[in-house]
């Protein structure tokens, strides 16, 4: 049996642990699919990757209003697939090789699937066959999370063949047209790629709008958008799904039940995107002592620190922000408290942002006015539009603002919500502004802003903010 200084399980942003400061440690790595995780092989990046075309693609239909007029003669689905997985795939292979190497003596890389049997004992089911038990004295679970099914007829059973973000990027040709199930990241995501490579898409959400857990006005505004774009069923659930076939081709029926009563929906692919659920299921969690929360996260303190000593848990495992930047930080406090363990940092999760990749795109940061409301915490708020600074008028933008929320007492940063072009950029200057505590007079008088940038609309928001009671 083996013994470990430090096991990790997971090779995600739990991979960016090992490095020159733990060479003292012996170190197994545990991983049970693609080198790199989530993130590099089947998440943000190849997503982000597709999206690129995608607008480009796109870019006929933005064209019209501003007197350019072009068409989309082809896509080739086939040859951006592959210049996004040659390039993924090449790194990860790189990737797991490197910890294979001489150059990672201290690491040990075990190609399988880990389970805790008891405390800091676990079994691993390896890919080439057999098992090997190892144990650590201390131990990192970067295990992530995997796309949840829901429980529909058709769909669990295996009987009926649909997607996942895990498999849908790497499909042999464009379908002529898909039905995506999911109002999340996910799905907006995808049906703005695909609705931009010419795939009819037909988008089932259960709620009456996409993106809730955003600030509602740009949940409505994307809704809008979207259902402009391609069919958006809100309200309709997915009661059952069968399999079909004809002209050569198979698809799927989908069962479905919305405003006005059941129907079927016929489409020749199936994206299922509900949602993520960390992996702790199938880790053991029991057997090792550690705490697990109701919807499967792994509980940690500040620290990162698991219920048992020697283990920390981090990313999609244990974090209530499924998003790669709050996994490499987490990972960076782990590196930290595993190297200095009487002098720990905390992990930071007072501002978290998050983008959605789709078109319009979308950017937000700390409180929405529905949380600000909810906690009765006094706000000023001002809504500044794209249409309203020159960079929208160069983009003839009539619909997409920046809102910001801000202390009417102390004029801190509550919150920033953006909807329109390259919001994933604009917010930034929002975001740094509350984590150093700037109030917003000062990040709006205290520097330049390049004119005429789309950053005006910073700018702009923040001096539309009232003056705060506080000096
Ligand atoms: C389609 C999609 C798009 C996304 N886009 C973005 C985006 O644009 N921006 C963003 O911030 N976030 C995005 N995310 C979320 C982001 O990918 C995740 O938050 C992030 O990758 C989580 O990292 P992690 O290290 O916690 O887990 P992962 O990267 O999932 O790594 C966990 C690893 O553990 C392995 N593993 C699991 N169980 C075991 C076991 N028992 N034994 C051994 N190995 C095991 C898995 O195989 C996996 O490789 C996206 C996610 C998806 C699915
Ligand atoms: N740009 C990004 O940062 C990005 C992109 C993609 C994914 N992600 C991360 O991955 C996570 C998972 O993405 P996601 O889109 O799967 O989850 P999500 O939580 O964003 O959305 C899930 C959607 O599925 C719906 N849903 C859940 N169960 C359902 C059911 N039984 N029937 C019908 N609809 C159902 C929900 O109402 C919601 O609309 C996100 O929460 C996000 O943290 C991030």
């Amino acid at each position: 049996m083996n013994h470990f200084d430090l096991v990790i399980i997971g090779t995600g942003s739990g991979n960016s642990i090992p490095g020159p400061e733990l060479e003292h440690l012996s170190i197994a790595i545990v991983e049970d699919n693609l080198f790199g995780g989530t993130c590099l092989n089947v998440g943000c990046i190849p997503t982000k990757m597709f999206v690129h075309p995608a607008e480009l693609a796109d870019a006929a239909r933005h064209g019209r209003s501003l007197g350019v007029s072009s068409h989309l003669d082809a896509v080739d689905w086939p040859g951006i697939r592959d210049r996004v997985f040659g390039r993924i795939d090449a790194i990860e292979a790189a990737g797991r090789a490197y910890r294979k190497s001489p150059e990672c003596q201290n690491i040990t890389v075990f190609a399988g699937h880990g389970r805790f049997i008891s405390h800091k004992r676990l079994t691993i089911s390896m890919h080439d066959g057999g098992t090997q038990v190892i144990t650590g004295e201390r131990f990192v679970l970067a295990a992530g999370s995997h796309a949840v099914v829901p429980e529909i007829a058709g769909l669990t059973s295996g009987a009926v063949p649909f997607h996942t973000s895990d498999t849908i990027m790497r499909i042999d040709r464009l379908p002529d047209n898909i039905a995506i199930l999911g109002g999340g990241f996910i799905a907006a995501e995808f049906a703005h790629i695909f609705s931009s490579f010419g795939v009819a898409v037909t988008q089932l959400v259960r709620g009456p709008a996409m993106l809730r857990q955003l600030d509602g006005d740009l949940s409505e505004q994307f809704t809008r958008e979207a259902a402009s774009r391609y069919e958006v069923l809100l309200e309709t659930t997915l009661e059952g799904v069968t399999s079909s076939s004809g002209d050569g081709r198979s698809g799927v029926v989908l069962e479905v039940k919305g405003p006005n009563g059941p129907g079927t929906i016929e489409a020749e692919l199936l994206l299922v995107a509900t949602g993520r659920r960390p992996n702790s299921d199938a880790l053991g969690m029991a057997a090792a002592g550690v705490e697990v929360h109701g919807d499967g996260r792994v509980r940690v303190d500040d620290y990162q620190r698991t219920s048992v000593e020697g283990i920390f848990a981090l990313g999609d495992l244990s974090s209530a922000h499924q998003l790669k930047h709050v996994a490499n930080h987490e990972a960076r406090v782990v590196k930290h408290n595993l190297l200095h363990p009487d002098e720990m940092m905390t992990a930071d999760h007072r501002f978290i942002p998050a983008a959605v990749f789709a078109d319009p795109q979308i950017a937000s940061v700390g409180l929405t006015e529905e949380q600000a409301i909810e906690a009765q915490r006094p706000y000023a708020v001002k809504v500044q539009k794209y249409a309203d600074i020159a960079a929208g008028w160069a983009r003839e933008d009539t619909v997409h603002f920046l809102k910001v929320l801000a202390d009417p007492t102390t004029g801190l940063l509550l919150g920033a919500h953006v909807i329109g072009p390259e919001a994933a950029t604009v917010i930034q200057p929002l975001i740094h502004a509350m984590s150093f505590g700037q109030r917003a007079l000062d990040v709006a008088r205290g520097q330049y802003w390049i004119h005429p940038a789309l950053s005006e609309l910073v700018e702009n928001a923040l001096l539309g903010l009232p003056e705060p009671t506080e000096q």
